[in-house]
């Protein structure tokens, strides 16, 4: 990109809030910049003895420096104030239902569990004080684990403004539109889409349209990034020039303010007079994105038998191990079944991963019904689960015609690490007390007299 074509952002100093489109560029960790001024980026050099007009240069790493460079990350923002001036007196205050792993708090039952929505309340809640943890893994202080969350927004955030240390995040809404004020730009969200916040950038979330519900992944380890294609080859999959970055926005707004952070586990707040969204022009490959799901190009079994479900993962957050992720986000969407003499739903099975699932929209395969959009399902590590007895007796019956799954979006959070469940979820009345014993009408067909 040369100087000239660098896209130009918004300033919510100049526009009313309302009319501020949200303006995005094209691609996956790709080395970004973007000026909301003309000329606030310096040419050729990250650090003048002055920057244009009267900005203070800042370096927000997210990876260690000398990370090699497939996964080295950072950017350099330009900003009315560096992070230190919007610095307060900070205090542990209440997490509310935000819990951070190691949580040992209930005792997780041997048996798959499952969630019906969590109702949106009427009561007001910001972003923050609506994040219900359903489970966590791993530890975040090694930065190794995931928390599965479920939101509920029913108030946007005004003059507040939120970070998270511990670990980077995975938004999928379910109900409701949002806008995540981002210091690198604006993103818009709708159920369908999820956007990505790496660790450490502040955000102020609005509601675009009413109450909103969705799912947090909390990733306390490596960044998300695209999973290798391999035999697939270029194309397929999660394509890299369909996820947006924002183009640099900023707010010039000396308010009081409050300013929150999730560090070490806890939430801190501090008063602030003046709003932290104030990065004028940023270049780099750390940053915020969003992706619409229902590009996601699908690939699998064109002749017979169910692949494994990472044929359809679309962003990966690896361990140091390979092939062995922390966290991989996989979508089942919209996709022809044509699979010969095959039993096309998922099979029964046991894995070492742990599987946390949602449902945006639509029906789950192997779960037609009590798998409802906004609830959730939990199968532990090692832990059996497959098809309810309903999928199963009309999979193994159906005539075998090419079939199109339409209009769903189930999706699963799937880690290395066994799940805790949350002391909420583990007393919560959403949680399915019966949902164990599915199993248990899948009765015997067996005849040794009858192949
Ligand atoms: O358990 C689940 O429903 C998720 C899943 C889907 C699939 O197609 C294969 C394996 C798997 O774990
Ligand atoms: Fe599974």
């Amino acid at each position: 990109m040369t100087k000239q074509d660098i896209p130009t952002g918004a300033s919510a100093a100049t526009q009313p809030e309302s009319a501020i489109q949200a303006n995005y560029m094209s691609g996956f960790g790709n080395g970004f910049e973007t000026e909301a001024l003309p000329g606030a980026l310096p040419l050729g050099r990250n650090s003048p003895q002055k920057c244009a007009y009267g900005l203070y240069a800042e370096q927000l790493s997210g990876s260690p420096f000398t990370a090699p460079r497939t996964t080295n990350e950072r950017s350099w923002l330009y900003r009315i104030r560096p992070t230190v001036a919007h610095w307060g007196d900070f205090r542990k205050v209440d997490a509310g239902l935000w819990r951070t792993a190691p949580a040992v708090e209930a005792e997780p039952p041997i048996g798959p569990m499952r969630w019906d929505p969590l109702p949106v309340p009427t009561e007001p809640l910001s972003f923050r004080e609506g994040v219900r943890t359903i489970t966590t893994a791993g530890d975040g202080g090694a930065q190794a684990g995931m928390g599965a969350h479920v939101y509920l927004i029913t108030r946007s955030m005004e003059h507040e403004y939120f970070y998270n240390a511990d670990g980077e995040m995975l938004f999928v809404p379910q109900q409701g539109d949002l806008r995540l004020w981002t210091e690198f730009g604006i993103i818009d969200i709708e159920p369908g889409e999820i956007a990505v916040i790496p660790r450490g950038v502040k955000l102020r979330i609005e509601l675009r349209d009413g109450p909103a519900r969705g799912y947090l992944c909390e990733n306390y380890g490596g960044a998300f990034t695209l999973p290798e294609r391999g035999p697939i080859g270029a194309n397929c999959l999660a394509n890299p020039r369909d996820f947006l970055t924002p183009v640099a926005a900023y707010e010039d707004v000396d308010a009081p303010g409050r300013m929150y952070v999730k560090w070490g586990g806890a939430i801190w707040a501090a008063d602030i007079a003046h709003s932290p969204l104030d990065v004028v022009a940023w270049h780099g490959n750390y940053a915020p994105y969003k992706y619409d799901l229902r590009r996601y190009s699908p690939v699998g079994p064109v002749l017979y038998d169910h692949a494994d479900p990472s044929i359809f993962t679309v962003l990966t957050s690896p361990s140091e191990t390979p092939g062995t992720a922390n966290v991989d986000f996989v979508v089942f969407s919209d996709r022809w079944m044509v699979a010969e003499n095959t039993f096309r739903p998922p099979w029964y099975h046991m894995n070492v991963m742990s599987e946390f699932m949602g449902l945006v929209y639509g029906q789950y395969d192997a779960k037609p019904q009590g798998f409802v959009p906004g609830g959730c399902s939990l199968h532990n590590s090692m832990l059996p689960h497959g098809p309810d007895f309903e999928a199963f007796e009309k999979a193994s019956n159906v005539e075998l015609k090419p079939h199109k799954l339409e209009g769903t979006m189930a999706f699963m959070f799937e880690t290395r690490f066994p799940q805790r469940v949350t002391a909420f979820a583990a007393e919560s009345s959403a949680l399915q007390r019966s949902y164990g014993a599915y199993g248990h009408q899948l009765h015997k067909h067996f005849n040794p007299r009858q192949r």
